[in-house]
């Protein structure tokens, strides 16, 4: 294995991408995409567009790009889907600028320009806010606040939808998440309508892509991306979610085999009559009302 992903649980929460491999040209980047990657990023993006519909004619989608090497794939795997399949929609590239540090800011825009992406990047106070407002814990605030500000940018320029660069590895760590630490069996969706901005949806077309092979991709690149990029939590705050990736790991190297698959399937068969009790558009459900 060539690259190198270090979680380190006591006092980090952040993961460190070291590149191994010489700088493509983008020609092979992009070519890398549709045929080096084809089964396992390519086939799986095209499979949650159709499976999930969450593209339809004449949409207008702003791919929200942070630098981290999800959405830096997100935003190439969109340009590649205009190149090679269908065009029925238009797109728009957008970072936003929660405050970086001058450097991580200079390396967004590098890494960008070196692979084609015409991106429009605009300046928040995120980082400064969120820091101020929710002292010890801010990194709810930020992620909220981080939506908030592209929602609104995606709706400026027309868009009528986001879309965010989470993958399966994201999906299954939520599902855990939420049954270990909130009791709850929920699971992160790969379309959602916006609650506060009408006419708005998050698409997660990266939705059935593992992460090892967005880490593969990156690192063929030759390219550095943004990692770690938070000014305010640094290296203070330990991740809940790191552990839990851990320990999918853990299972996963214990000889659990499809543990992965499983988590994610479970969100899929879900059987009602097997559960105490659901909520469906806020109103609870208790399995005795209709013994
Ligand atoms: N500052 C930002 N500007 C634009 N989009 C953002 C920004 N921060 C987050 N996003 C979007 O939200 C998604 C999820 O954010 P999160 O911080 O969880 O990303 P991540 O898991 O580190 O992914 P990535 O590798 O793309 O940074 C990103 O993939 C991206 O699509």
């Amino acid at each position: 294995m060539r690259y190198v992903l270090t979680n380190n649980l006591a006092n980090n929460s952040c993961e460190t991408f070291n590149v191994s491999e010489e700088l493509k040209d983008l020609q092979a980047i992009e070519k890398s995409i549709i045929k080096r990657y084809r089964k396992n990023i390519w086939s799986k993006f095209i499979k949650a567009i159709k499976e999930y519909e969450l593209i339809q004619d004449g949409d207008k989608i702003a791919v929200a790009i942070s630098g981290g090497k999800d959405s830096l794939l997100l935003a190439k795997l969109f340009q590649e889907l205009k190149k090679n399949g269908k065009n029925n929609f238009e797109v728009e590239f957008i970072a936003m600028d929660p405050g970086y540090h001058k450097d991580i800011r200079k390396l967004l825009e590098n890494n960008c320009n070196y692979l084609n992406i015409p991106v429009n990047i605009y300046d928040a106070d995120i980082f400064e806010v969120a820091d101020k407002i929710a002292g010890k814990y801010p990194c709810y605030m930020c992620a909220r606040m981080r939506r908030g500000s592209l929602y609104a940018k995606a709706q400026e320029l027309g868009c009528n939808k986001l879309a965010l660069g989470h993958h399966f590895n994201d999906v299954i760590e939520t599902n855990l998440l939420n049954i270990l630490c909130a009791g709850n069996f929920k699971t992160m969706m790969p379309k959602l309508k916006a609650q506060n901005f009408e006419n708005m949806e998050i698409i997660r077309p990266l939705y059935l892509i593992k992460e090892e092979y967005i880490i593969r991709w990156m690192n063929y690149t030759g390219l550095m991306p943004l990692n770690c990029a938070c000014m305010v939590s640094a290296k203070k705050i330990g991740s809940t979610r790191v552990k839990i990736k851990q320990l999918i790991e853990d299972m996963e190297k214990d000889g659990f085999t499809n543990v992965d698959i499983n988590i994610f399937r479970s969100a899929q068969n879900v059987e009602l009559d097997r559960v105490l009790g659901y909520s469906k558009n806020g109103e609870y459900h208790n399995f005795l009302d209709d013994y």
